[in-house]
C-alpha cells in the first residue's frame, strides 16, 4: 500500500433501514494533505466522519488507518491510534476551566498506572501540554477561565485545543467554522493551517471560499456518493458539482 495514504474508505456504505446515506464510498486522504469533504446539506459528510471513526458500523466495506483495518474498532481505540475528532457542537466542558479542558485530554491519551509518583508525573506532563496547546492556539490567556464564559468563537479555538492536545497524526474537523462571525473566520483558517504543518487535516465545511482557499483535495459528496475529487480549481469547474449545489439533482 502508499504509505502517503494515511486513511482510505474501500467501498463503504451505510444505510438506515430503507435508507442508503454513503453508498460505495472510495477516499484517499494523503498525508500532510488539508482534504476537505463538501456537499449540500443532507449529502452524507457526518455520517461518512461517524464511519471513519467508528462512531457508527459500516453496512459493507472497510476503513484503513496507517495501513491497518479499523473498520471495528470502537471511537476509544481509533482515538488511541492518533486520530482526533472535533464535532459540529461544541464539546468543552463549560463548568471547567479552559486549562483543564485541555488538560483532561491531554491525559485522555497517556496509559493508566496506578502509582502514586507515575501519576504525579503523568498530571505534570499533561498539565505542561495543554499550556503548552493553549499558546498555540492564542487562548493562554483564558486559562483560567470557566468555558461557560468563553465568547463561541474562543469556544470554537478550544476545541480544536482538545483535539490538538492528544497529539495526533490526523485530525477530522466538522464544520469548524460553523456559527462564527466573519471576523473569527481568519482566525480558525490560520489554526486550521498551521495544525497542517504537523498532521493530516480532513475538514467538512460549508464555506465554500474558505474551503477552497485552505484545501489540497477537494472530495464532493451528493446523495451519498463521491460525485468528484480533485484540487479546489478542478472541483469549482466540475459541471456535476455545480449541478448538485444549484439544486439541479
Ligand atoms: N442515525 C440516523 N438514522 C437515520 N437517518 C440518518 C441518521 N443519521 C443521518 N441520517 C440521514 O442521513 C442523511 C445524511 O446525513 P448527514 O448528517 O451525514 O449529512 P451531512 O452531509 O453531514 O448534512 P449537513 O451538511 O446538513 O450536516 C440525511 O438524510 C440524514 O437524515
Amino acid at each position: 500500500m502508499d504509505d502517503q495514504v494515511v486513511l482510505e474508505a474501500r467501498g463503504l456504505s451505510k444505510n438506515f433501514g430503507a435508507l442508503q446515506v454513503i453508498n460505495d464510498v472510495n477516499l484517499q486522504v494523503r498525508r500532510g494533505a488539508i482534504h476537505s469533504i463538501i456537499g449540500p446539506n443532507g449529502a452524507g459528510k457526518t455520517t461518512l466522519f461517524n464511519l471513519l471513526t467508528g462512531f457508527l458500523k459500516a453496512s459493507s466495506g472497510r476503513v484503513i488507518y496507517q495501513g491497518k483495518d479499523i473498520t471495528d474498532l470502537p471511537p476509544f481505540k481509533v482515538a488511541r491510534m492518533g486520530m482526533a475528532r472535533s464535532f459540529q457542537i461544541t464539546s468543552v466542558f463549560p463548568e471547567l476551566t479552559v486549562h483543564e479542558n485541555v488538560r483532561v485530554s491531554a491525559q485522555a491519551t497517556q496509559a493508566h498506572h496506578y502509582n502514586f509518583m507515575m501519576n504525579y508525573k503523568r498530571l505534570k506532563q499533561a498539565e505542561t501540554k495543554a499550556d503548552a496547546v493553549l499558546a498555540s492556539i492564542g487562548l493562554y490567556e483564558q486559562r483560567d477561565q470557566l468555558c461557560k464564559n468563553l465568547s463561541y468563537g474562543d469556544r470554537r479555538v478550544l476545541d480544536i485545543g482538545i483535539s490538538q492536545a492528544t497529539e495526533p497524526q490526523l485530525v477530522l474537523l466538522d464544520e469548524p467554522l460553523a456559527g462564527l462571525q466573519a471576523a473569527d473566520h481568519e482566525r480558525l483558517v490560520g489554526l486550521i493551517e498551521d495544525m497542517a504543518h504537523s498532521m493530516t487535516v480532513v475538514l467538512i465545511d460549508h464555506n465554500i471560499d474558505i474551503v477552497t482557499s485552505v484545501s489540497h483535495v477537494i472530495t464532493v459528496l451528493n446523495q451519498g456518493q463521491v460525485i468528484a475529487e480533485g484540487t479546489p480549481e478542478e472541483v469549482k469547474g466540475n459541471p456535476k458539482v455545480q449541478e448538485a449545489y444549484l439544486g439541479g439533482v
